[in-house]
């Protein structure tokens, strides 16, 4: 069996697997070059034989364990009927088609494959192509982290206006964060129906919580997608990242019934052996050691592999590579994993 979901079975291998968050991304030439021919971003996404080609594109260089299909969280807003568009050097700007956060405007479910049905042609390009063992994996946004960007209409620091929606009309923010959960229901079970042999759930904005509302509001969606994505392909792993939950991750795992937890950079790794149960655990290198290299990245990696042996451990980063790391580092951290 591949060796992703071994682990994500419950067994730790003396050498984990190894992928990275946006492993396809500016970072590398070649990415740079796919998406020049494009156009744009969102025409990436929505090209399979593209999107296909940056999803191979770290593969072939470096052998990693597993591929994430390339597309993004922001997808399913647009699917829903926002208008969606990357500024370059600004990031995403959402915009509703009548007024801002008018929930009868957006789109009914039986409709997003309109938008979508290009993604599930990409996964099915890669379940053809990928080596036989590379493990695909397909993903969506939390519903919370893709309602603080359908808030805000873009990105924020704070998710302010995702909060305050919250806080001030609770039942309304649920009816939102109820139809992203249907949407993204449907949306993962289509990847999976194409040929997605894992699905990850990226909760980015899960720190921002307080912890009555990352019960409602994160624990229990990642709990309705799970349940409905287990009855229908029970043999599915699915990863949790609820990024920056510090102490909650803990309710996290145990409420959420996902097979596996990937943890941001600050959590630490015996902590969470400890606390969070059988689960296999993913993580957690400081993205930032993939722009510093030298002997301070080889001993992270080395440590983290270490506090983990024994464990089911999945290694990545704690967050995305950044557009600033060097690849070079990439090489230098498999050759201290893998010896
Ligand atoms: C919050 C979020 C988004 N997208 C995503 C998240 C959750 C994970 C996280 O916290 O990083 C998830 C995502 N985005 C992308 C992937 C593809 C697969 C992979 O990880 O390689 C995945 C899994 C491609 C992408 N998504 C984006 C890029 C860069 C676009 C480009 O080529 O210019 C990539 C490779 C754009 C994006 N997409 C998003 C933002 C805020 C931005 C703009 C910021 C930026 O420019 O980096 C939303």
């Amino acid at each position: 069996m591949k060796t992703l979901l071994r682990v994500l079975r419950g067994e730790a291998l003396p050498t984990p697997p190894v992928w990275l968050m946006r492993q396809a991304g500016r970072y590398l030439p070649e990415y740079r070059a796919t998406r020049a021919k494009a156009g744009s971003f969102l025409d990436l996404c929505y090209t399979p034989e593209l999107a296909e080609e940056v999803t191979l594109q770290p593969i072939r260089r470096f052998g990693f364990d597993a591929a994430i299909l390339f597309a993004d969280i922001l997808l399913i807003p647009q699917s829903l009927g926002l208008d969606l568009s990357f500024v370059e050097g600004e990031g995403p700007r959402l915009a509703w088609r009548r007024e801002p956060r008018d929930l009868g405007s957006l789109r009914p479910l039986d409709e997003i494959d309109e938008t979508l049905s290009p993604v599930y042609e990409t996964v099915r390009r890669l379940s053809r192509s990928l080596p036989a063992e590379t493990t695909l994996i397909g993903f969506a946004g939390a519903p919370w982290t893709v309602a603080t960007y359908m808030a805000a209409g873009r990105g924020t620091p704070d998710q302010g206006p995702a909060r305050r929606w919250m806080f001030g009309d609770p039942d309304g923010f649920a009816e939102l964060i109820d139809r992203v959960t249907d949407a993204t229901i449907h949306y993962l079970s289509c990847q999976i129906e194409a040929g997605a042999e894992v699905v990850k759930i990226f909760d980015s904005w899960a720190g921002a919580l307080t912890p009555p509302m990352f019960e409602r509001f994160a624990i229990r969606p990642a709990a309705r997608i799970a349940a409905a994505l287990k009855e229908r392909h029970p043999d599915v792993p699915i990863i949790g990242f609820p990024r920056g939950a510090g102490a909650l991750y803990r309710d996290f795992a145990r409420g959420a019934g996902v097979d596996a937890i990937a943890l941001d950079s600050q959590v630490p790794l015996g902590w969470a052996r400890g606390a969070l149960g059988d689960v296999a655990l993913q993580g957690n290198l400081d993205p930032m050691l993939m722009v510093v290299g030298g002997t301070a990245l080889e001993a992270e990696a080395r440590r983290i592999r270490d506090e983990m042996a024994g464990h089911p451990h999945i290694f990545n980063l704690g967050h995305g590579i950044t557009p600033d790391a060097d690849p070079a580092n990439v090489d230098r951290l498999l050759k201290a994993i893998r010896g």
